[in-house]
């Protein structure tokens, strides 16, 4: 088993009166891919926000790197390093693509507001397109860039969710190459939330299960066939 590297315990999240989050257990390791999986309305998301700040935790404890960061707001947490790509990709649609990955440098002191090279060898078509609005792209293009903008912050920890919705099947190839890439690397903890079962196995190291607002499994590759996950998750 990989260190932790990113630790929640017993977090909560409510939505007003309703509480979506009953106490989840979660851990992610540099160097490795951690699929959150399940059923539509488990809660995935709503976890993912809670990582990211976006939305308040209740309650539980946060850690990161072996500090506590459970206090932060999304601003802060992205300072320390937490990234997050939402469902949806909610790139700026107005906002030329330099532009949108400009956006991920606020958190970041002004010496090192640059985009790297890296991020365009990673995705060539951005660098062609810098000067493209983003509504103008295909939504693989368009996926390619969330990514690359919350790439531009230095991350430790990469939140993505659902990365290969709406996606052609060769975009989602590269993609997936591209995940494989930033795992290998190794200095990134990457959560994975994704209704593509092969695809998220075949990236995945650990794999968490939730059922209605808690975790009903955790399990780790090879240990948890492709076959026991999908029983798992029943999609
Ligand atoms: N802003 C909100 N206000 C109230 N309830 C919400 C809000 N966002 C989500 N919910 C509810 O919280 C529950 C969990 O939603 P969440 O989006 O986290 O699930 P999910 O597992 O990511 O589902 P999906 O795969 O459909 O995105 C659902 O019952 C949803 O209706």
């Amino acid at each position: 088993m990989a260190d932790s590297f990113l630790s929640i315990r017993d977090l909560t999240l409510h939505y007003g009166g309703s509480q979506i989050l009953n106490g989840v257990d979660f851990d992610a390791a540099q160097g490795e891919v951690t699929c959150l999986m399940g059923t539509n309305g488990v809660g995935k998301t709503s976890l993912l926000k809670a990582l990211a700040g976006t939305h308040p935790r209740s309650g539980g404890d946060y850690d990161l790197d072996g500090q506590s960061i459970g206090k932060l707001k999304a601003f802060d947490l992205a300072r320390k390093g937490v990234a997050y790509v939402p469902q949806g990709r909610e790139i700026f649609p107005f906002l030329t693509v330099q532009e949108n990955l400009e956006t991920g440098f606020a958190c970041l002191p002004s010496g090192e507001r640059k985009v790297k090279d890296e991020i365009f060898d990673l995705f060539p078509i951005l660098k062609k397109f810098l000067q493209r609005r983003g509504g103008d792209l295909s939504g693989g293009q368009q996926q390619q860039l969330a990514i690359a903008r919350a790439l531009v912050s230095n991350p430790k920890v990469l939140l993505l969710d659902e990365p290969t919705e709406g996606i052609q099947p060769n975009v989602i190839q590269q993609i997936g190459g591209t995940i494989r890439i930033l795992k290998e690397r190794g200095n990134i903890a990457i959560v994975l939330v994704e209704q593509y079962l092969s695809f998220a196995y075949d990236l995945g190291d650990a794999f968490v299960v939730m059922e209605r607002g808690a975790v009903k499994l955790s399990a780790r590759k090879p240990e948890l066939s492709l076959e026991k996950l999908t029983a798992s998750t029943s999609l």
